[in-house]
């Protein structure tokens, strides 16, 4: 795109932000267009409290916008809060404030730092606004973005940088970024122009270099520092180039050069037009240079409002004069904290600085700017409500199924020595255990029972490590997942599918290849019938087993505590599979159990399998004189473990009953878990 056009744009930005009465102060937008008519190298700024100012447009990486083009201008979005309350339910149902009656704006262009000792409900605040509160809050007010009531097109409209950034680890920065420019931006948007916009994030955050680095991973490989993991993080909000921002302490745990680096993009993009609040802790003059705006809270009240010289001279009109080796931002932290000791005096003073500012000429300024803009959206017709609400259109079901599952399979195969591994393993246990029925299984009376022990490995390997092998997944996955369902990126069904489907390879050839290998070595029955039934068995097995696992984990938030209920959930399904006990003899208050073990639908059909149709089973001479029995054909095996050689079918489908049932348990379940957080 040439220089021409992308001046235009700029332009075209500028006079959005003018069309917006909040933006100029003014009454007349025609006439603001005429006088704010921009040169070519030049580009609006907006001192954050309503007046708009000429300076020279310095792109951040100019060979980039040689390259690409200048970053579309996007909607402008004014924020406007008034008499916001924010409460959390306690258990009991008793209500706690936490923010108490506080009302803003936070308008294109600008900068806006929520700051206040630790406490004072700059993290409430910022997910009330950006409508992201956690589950049990009540709000109480009305918040607007561009005349709006917020609501979840909040999730589409606005980015959001938390103070922990959390990724897929094993991932490389170009993967992360593509497969969040997949599930985030418009299906509408053109492949080209998904690739354009993270090849331009990338250099515009000073990621190019590290784009093949992987994000996260202990296992010695570079990964990405601190200050690059926060740059990734902003470039995931940046992705859909939202007006609005919302970031939440971004510069903790950086050193101050990465911290500058961070602010100095969060300035640059405001410049661009967006409207940037951020909450932060004690940011050095510097840093605070770089802010509009400046909001302090105190006790889930504001105590100030506007620029920061404004609020050194509202302390003074106090008397509250900071000294003048004080940085500022450090003194009204200073004056706004509990003094351990006397908190009752500090919540006095506290009190009297947030009364003060109430009545104060910044507030009563402040109080006219939010009434114009309510007034603004009262007005505005019904159908360009409609038009703004439903302008995204989200990604295709089985997009977003196929992008996770690739973001799954990443996982998996990131490592290949992990699978290697495994498999290795595998093979290992197969052929010790192989080896240990090598050649007993005949037709005699000794045979039966290495038969149905040979048996009995190959579902018990097929079920035990496998079914405590996912146990970790989901409690250890729940975070990331739960911050992008709630960024409303996919549905649990999604990410629960995809999940499924990532892990399914391994789920067909972990069996296979056990079963293969302690099949022949066992010399089990020797057609490929039985053999391929036997295979197809285990796969069953398998799968039920990670969907029991799955609910496990899906249910219980630990670990720790999903092995504390799986333990005698799988004995019992042990004792009840028919190999230890006569499934007649078992008690009928217990017997029940075997309803729910796949243990004992696979084990009858791999021995209806083995012994269906079997004659000539060979009698030992003394042990029929010594009063023992002699099982003579396959029907007589099957009937002594009370298996039935008509139910093969039916423990098929059972089997398939219960991988469903174990699977739509799990996702309830999970789903339950959202809906608590
Ligand atoms: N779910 C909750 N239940 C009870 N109290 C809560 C809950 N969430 C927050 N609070 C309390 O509300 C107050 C404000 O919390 P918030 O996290 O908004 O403060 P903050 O200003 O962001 O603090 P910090 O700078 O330390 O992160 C704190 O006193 C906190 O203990």
């Amino acid at each position: 795109m040439s220089k021409k056009s992308g001046s235009d744009s700029r332009s075209v930005s500028a006079k959005n932000g003018s069309r917006n009465p909040s933006t100029n102060n003014t009454s007349n937008p025609s006439s603001l267009e005429e006088s704010y008519e921009l040169k070519p190298n030049e580009i609006l700024y907006s001192d954050g409290v309503g007046k708009l100012t000429r300076a020279k447009y310095e792109p951040l990486f100019p060979e980039v916008e040689e390259v690409l083009g200048p970053t579309p201008a996007q909607l402008p979005c004014t924020l406007v809060w008034r008499d916001l309350s924010v409460h959390v339910r306690l258990k009991g149902g008793t209500l706690k404030r936490l923010v108490n009656n506080v009302s803003g704006i936070a308008k294109p262009g600008t900068l806006v730092a929520l700051m206040g000792p630790s406490g004072a409900g700059k993290t409430t605040l910022m997910t009330a606004l950006a409508h992201r509160n956690p589950v049990g809050t009540v709000t109480d007010g009305e918040i607007a973005m561009n005349g709006l009531p917020v609501g979840d097109f909040m999730h589409k409209e606005s980015g959001y940088m938390h103070q922990d950034e959390l990724f897929v680890e094993e991932l490389t920065v170009i993967e992360h970024l593509t497969i969040m420019a997949r599930l985030r931006m418009d299906r509408r948007t053109s492949s080209l122009a998904r690739k354009r916009r993270v090849n331009q994030l990338l250099r515009q955050l000073a990621l190019y270099g590290a784009r093949y680095t992987r994000i996260g991973g202990l296992d010695g490989r570079k990964t990405l520092s601190g200050g690059e993991r926060k740059r990734l993080a902003f470039a995931t909000e940046l992705l859909t180039d939202p007006g609005l921002l919302f970031c939440d302490e971004p510069t903790t745990g950086l050193d101050s050069s990465s911290a500058q680096k961070l602010m100095t993009l969060l300035r640059a993009s405001a410049a661009q037009g967006k409207t940037v609040i951020c909450t932060i802790h004690q940011p050095s003059s510097e840093l605070m240079a770089l802010f509009d705006r400046l909001v302090l809270l105190a006790e889930g009240r504001v105590a100030f409002a506007g620029n920061a010289s404004g609020a050194l001279s509202f302390f003074e009109s106090l008397g509250y004069h900071c000294p003048i080796t004080y940085n500022p931002t450090d003194y009204f932290i200073k004056v706004l904290a509990m003094t351990p000791g006397s908190e009752a005096a500090s919540r006095q003073a506290i009190k009297s600085i947030c009364d003060r500012f109430a009545v104060s000429d910044a507030a009563k300024e402040l109080d006219m700017e939010i009434h114009l803009e309510f007034h603004l959206m009262d007005n505005e017709d019904e159908e360009s409500k409609k038009f703004k609400q439903d302008n995204f259109k989200a990604p295709f079901f089985f997009t977003k199924i196929a992008w996770l599952v690739y973001r799954y399979l990443l996982i998996i195969i990131r490592d290949p020595r992990v699978q290697l591994i495994r498999i290795l393993q595998k093979l290992a246990i197969a052929l010790t255990a192989g080896l240990c029925f090598l050649g007993t299984a005949r037709l005699t009376q000794s045979g039966v029972q290495d038969v149905q022990g040979a048996l009995f490995i190959i579902i018990a390997e097929n079920t035990f490590s496998p079914m405590y092998s996912v146990l970790h997944m989901f409690p250890e996955e729940f975070p990331l997942f739960h911050r992008e369902l709630k960024a409303g990126l996919y549905s649990t069904p999604i990410y629960y599918i995809s999940r499924m489907i990532a892990l399914f390879p391994g789920l067909v050839v972990e069996p296979t290849l056990f079963t293969l290998v302690v099949y022949w070595i066992a010399g089990l029955r020797g057609t490929l019938y039985a053999f391929g039934f036997t295979v197809f068995i285990s796969i069953l097995v398998l799968n039920v087993a990670i969907a029991c696992g799955s609910f496990f984990s899906c249910a219980f938030g630990s670990m720790p505590v999903a092995i504390a209920y799986l333990v005698p959930f799988d004995y019992s399904l042990m004792m009840t599979s028919g190999l230890f006990v006569r499934l007649s003899s078992i008690p009928k208050y217990v017997s029940w159990i075997r309803h729910l073990s796949w243990l004992m639908y696979s084990n009858e059909a791999m021995s209806i399998i083995q012994w269906d149709g079997v004659q000539n089973i060979t009698c030992m001479q003394n042990s029929t004189s010594m009063g023992m029995p002699c099982l003579a054909t396959g029907e007589e095996v099957l009937s002594r473990y009370d298996f039935n050689s008509g139910d093969l079918w039916n423990d098929v489908l059972a089997l398939f009953v219960l991988y469903l049932a174990f699977h739509l348990l799990a996702l309830i379940a999970l789903r339950h878990r959202t809906r608590r957080k």
